[in-house]
Formats: structure tokens, sequence, C-alpha cells
């Protein structure tokens, strides 16, 4: 196993391109199954959960090779539509090809989803869509077994926008007969990349990035090359990385209109920040300010993605800030972490009350999921001293090399071998 050391207290400094969206990539992988043939897709991330897409996908028959951030997923082999329940549980996007593989083999079989520990995750709403596209659905002990000789379109409401649910429903519709309708759908840019991706493959679907989504069924769909779009969570992570260091970052290959919400919140505290079409320039202040009140919400709200880096950030930011999470109900695991670096933090249910200190201290912390993970490594480049984070097997599942990312930016952050493995076992 190997951790981050990190010597922080350097400003961060230089240029960045920003990699393709994790959050895009996975569903769009999933959505090559709804058509036979050689799918080729640009700008997909070196991720620990793209891998294990891809050994999902190879696994139902596909065959998925990289090249660089090329990859090639050939669906004509595609043989079964059962996933292992050891790759189901390796994340929580293993979900997205429930819809796809009902619409192309009218039954699919998968046990529940993993996924990082922040919160319960039930699946129901994904469940409650499909059948309300005509299929049944048995459980019997783990196994979750979805049939239907056809798909059929319907309105569906969901409970409440969730990105996954929105996603499932799109791709299950997209070769149904007649029109779905998704009212209350989430509104992520993601989901409106995946709306573009399905039409240039010869769908037929609107409303994407409004809360109603019409799908009107086709016959078939055909492979097109695609670019997946820059990583949102990726750039406000980088942005929030060089204001904590009072540093001077340039960002290409962004969307900037994506991350509006933070950005707002970040020149509240100081920070400078200018776009010009997909390039983001940010300069940190020397003196950050608190922000007030932010909470997490669908988007365009603040993202629950960028809340525990927000959270780093504000911990040096003078006055009283608060943060609360409102869509995952176990996601403030990194304040204990950032308390251990000297962060005055107070927890009250899902609100965090955070008084801004005039350092952090380096020590070793351990991730206990991906954006915790981002989180210490951002207070780390920040703190006085040196900072261990464990758990970078956590970090790897959304961030494409992030230490060599940030060692372009001059920070001095390095992969190093676990001396201890008891480090790895409970000893933070
Ligand atoms: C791969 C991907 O795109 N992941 C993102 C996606 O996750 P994901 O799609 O899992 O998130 P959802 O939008 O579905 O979850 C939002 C809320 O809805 C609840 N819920 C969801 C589904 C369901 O059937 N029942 C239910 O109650 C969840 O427990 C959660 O409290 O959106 C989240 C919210 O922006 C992000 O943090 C994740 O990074
Ligand atoms: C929670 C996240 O991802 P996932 O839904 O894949 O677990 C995330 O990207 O922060």
């Amino acid at each position: 196993m190997e951790h981050f050391l990190i010597e922080g207290g350097k400003p961060l400094c230089g240029t960045v391109r920003i990699q393709g969206a994790k959050n895009a990539a996975l569903p769009i992988l999933a959505a090559t199954v709804l058509a036979d043939g050689v799918h080729e897709l640009y700008d997909v991330p070196r991720l620990s959960d793209i891998d294990v897409m891809g050994c999902i996908l190879e696994a139902l028959g596909a065959k998925v090779t990289r090249f660089g951030n090329r990859v090639v997923v050939d669906t004509t082999t595609l043989r079964t539509s059962h996933i292992p329940d050891t790759l189901m549980r390796r994340m929580r996007s293993s979900i997205f090809l429930m819809g796809p593989l009902l619409s192309r083999f009218q039954e699919v079989s998968v046990t529940r989803p993993g996924g990082c520990a922040i919160g319960a995750r039930p699946i129901d709403l994904h469940l409650k869509g499909l059948q309300m596209l005509g299929a049944q659905i048995e459980e019997t002990g783990d196994l979750i077994r979805c049939t239907a000789k056809r798909l059929v379109g319907t309105t569906i409401r969901l409970d409440l926008p969730s990105v996954g649910a929105t996603e499932n429903v799109m791709m299950a519709a997209v070769l149904a007969d007649g029109t779905t309708v998704i009212e209350n759908a989430a509104r992520e840019p993601e989901i409106v990349d995946l709306q573009r991706y399905l039409n240039q493959m010869g769908a037929d679907i609107e409303g994407a990035g409004t809360n109603t989504i019409i799908i009107r069924g086709v016959k078939r769909l055909r492979p097109v090359p695609y670019e997946i779009i820059p990583d949102r969570i990726v750039t406000g992570t980088l942005v929030a990385a060089a204001v904590a260091t009072s540093g001077e970052v340039t960002l290409t290959h962004t969307i900037p209109e994506h991350l509006n919400c933070m950005l707002l919140m970040l020149r509240q505290a100081g920070a400078e920040i200018q776009t010009d079409g997909d390039t983001l320039w940010v300069r940190g202040g020397r003196e950050l300010k608190a922000v007030g009140e932010i909470q997490t919400e669908p988007y365009p709200g603040f993202p629950t993605d960028l809340q525990p880096q927000m959270m780093s950030l504000l911990t040096l930011a003078e006055g009283i800030s608060v943060i609360k999470e409102r869509i995952f109900d176990a996601r403030l695991k990194h304040v204990d972490a950032l308390r251990k670096m000297g962060a005055d933090l107070d927890v009250v249910d899902n609100s965090v009350r955070i008084r801004g200190v005039s350092a952090l201290s380096g020590t070793q912390v351990k991730a206990t999921d991906l954006r915790a993970g981002a989180a210490l490594v951002i207070a780390g480049l920040a703190a006085h001293g040196t900072t261990s984070v464990y758990g970078v097997e956590h970090i790897e599942r959304g961030y494409d090399r992030l230490d060599q990312m940030f060692q372009r930016l001059g920070g001095r952050i390095q992969r190093v071998p676990d001396q201890f493995p008891s480090m790895e076992s409970g000893t933070f």
C-alpha cells in the first residue's frame, strides 16, 4: 500500500489541464451496451472506478481497450446480463448498467452496488423507475432480477432528483415503445452529457439540464465517437487547493459555469477568479474570510462532492462559516482528520461550524472516502510541516494521478510505500 507524503506551506502555481469527468464517463460507458458495435470514447480519465466499469463490461462479454485517454468498447460480443456480486460491490456506478442491460437483454440480474461510505444509498428510485417502464422485479436474497419483454414509455415522477436514477431511467427508456417523461429529474451537467451522447447515437431526448426530461423511444442506436466533458469536481478541487495555499493557478479544459455556485463562495472568501472560454484563473488572497452558511444541494446548488474540499479551505478563513451536508447522511468523516490537523470544527447533526484558524499542522491522517481524501490533501498542501495521507485507493477512484497534478503546480507531494502496514488498520 502507498500513501501521499506532503510537505505543506508552498503556494500552488502554474497551469493544469482538467481530466474528463468520472461521473459523465461512467454512465456513458454503461450506455455503450445499448448499441452493438465498436464505441470510441475520448478523454476517459484513468481511475479505478473506470477500470472497474471496464472489468464489468468484460465480464458481460464486451472487449475493452485503453489507448491513453481513449477507451474502445466492442459490444458485439456481449453475451450475458448478469453482473457478478464481487464487481457490483466495488462501486456505486455498477448500478448504471441496470437500465441499459434490461433494454438490451430484456432481463438483468445484479446485487446491491457498493461505493464510498458516505451514508445510506438506496436504489429504490432506480427500481421504481424501471418498474414503471414495465419491468418485473424479483428479489431473492441479495439477488435482484429484473425482466421486461417490452419496456413502455410513461411519466415517472422521482421522489427526489437522484442523479443515478435519472440516468438509469433515461438509458432504459431510450429504446422503449412510446414516450417517457421524467419529472423532478436531476439537472447535473453529467446528465446533459449523457443526453448529448445518446442523441448522437440516434436517441430522441430533450430537457436534460431542466427538471423535466422527455425521451421518445427509438428503434435502434449506433456507436459514435464521443468526448467526455471536463470534470467539474476536479476543477473545484484544484481551485480550492489554489486558494487554500494562497497560490495562483490556471486551469484549462474547464466549463467554468458548472462551478458558478462554488466560484461565488470563493470570491466572497477573498479569492480572485477570472474565466475566459474554457480557461479558469484563480488567485488566493492572503487573508481568507469566512463565507456564512453553505448548504449542499442538487445542481445548480453547492455540490456535495466539493463539500469536504471547501471545508478544508474554510478551516483557514477568518471568522465563522457553517457547512450543512444535505445530500448524504454520513459525509462528514473528514472532520476528525481536519481536527487532528488543528482545525476548529463543531458538528451538530449534519452541520459543521468552522471557526477559522491561522494555520493547520501536518500529521498522519486517513482518507475515508474519495472527496474526504482530496480534502485532506488540500489541507496537507496548506499546512505547516509534513502530512501523510493514507487511503490513497479512495482518492484514485476519482482523481487521475492527483500527486502528479499537484506536482505540476509546484506542490511538494509524493506517493510513497507504507512503512508500517498497521497504519492501514486503525491507528488513526
Ligand atoms: C457516479 C455519480 O454520478 N455519482 C454522483 C451521483 O451519485 P448518485 O447518483 O448515487 O446520487 P443520487 O443523486 O442518486 O443521491 C442523492 C440522494 O438521493 C438518495 N437516493 C438515491 C437513489 C435512490 O434510489 N434512492 C435515494 O434515496 C441518496 O441516498 C442520496 O441521499 O450524484 C451524487 C449527488 O450529486 C454525487 O455525490 C455522486 O458523485
Ligand atoms: C460520491 C462520489 O461518487 P460515487 O457516486 O461514484 O460513489 C463522488 O464522486 O464524490
